[in-house]
């Protein structure tokens, strides 16, 4: 089951700046920096109430993010839902046609796992799925 929408990620070019930016934006300072290597990427994190904005910056240049905006330029790159059971959601969407970028839950940034959809099969959004981790 989806919940909630857990984050918009947004590719950005430089992740100071734009962390001056969305706090000027959103009147607030980001709640967690964090690298994600396995993902090649800086994040930062800010809360809007129940939602949150990723900003998330290359560390290589065969990051996602860095073909990303070498193709379309900084924007939004992806929607992020929070689901109760990623397993079970996986299956069950697998089942419906969505494509998996990962069959298995990888660990992501905030303390998630997540999985992917490629965005061919969600009309051109890339859809991550969030589930938190009690450790
Ligand atoms: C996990 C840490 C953190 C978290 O929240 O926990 C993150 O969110 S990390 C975010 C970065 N990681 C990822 O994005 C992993 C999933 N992404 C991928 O596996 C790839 O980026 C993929 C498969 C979406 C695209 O990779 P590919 O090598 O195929 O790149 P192309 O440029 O050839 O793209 C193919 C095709 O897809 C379109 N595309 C690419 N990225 C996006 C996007 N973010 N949103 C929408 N569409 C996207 C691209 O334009 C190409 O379309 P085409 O019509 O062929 O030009
Ligand atoms: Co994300």
């Amino acid at each position: 089951m989806l919940t909630n929408v857990e984050h918009i990620g947004i590719a950005v070019r430089d992740i100071a700046a734009s962390n001056e930016l969305f706090g000027k934006l959103l009147n607030a300072l980001p709640y967690k920096t964090e690298k994600v290597e396995s993902e090649g990427v800086s994040t930062s994190f800010f809360r809007v109430n129940q939602t949150k904005i990723e900003l998330l910056e290359a560390t290589s240049p065969d990051s996602p993010i860095a073909k990303f905006i070498e193709k379309k330029g900084e924007g939004i790159h992806h929607l992020a839902f929070e689901v109760d059971n990623i397993v079970t959601e996986m299956a069950r969407l697998k089942d419906e046609g969505f494509t998996l970028l990962n069959e298995i839950p990888k660990r992501g940034a905030d303390n998630k796992l997540v999985c992917f959809l490629h965005p061919k099969g969600t009309n051109g959004v890339l859809i991550e799925l969030c589930q938190e981790i009690n450790e």
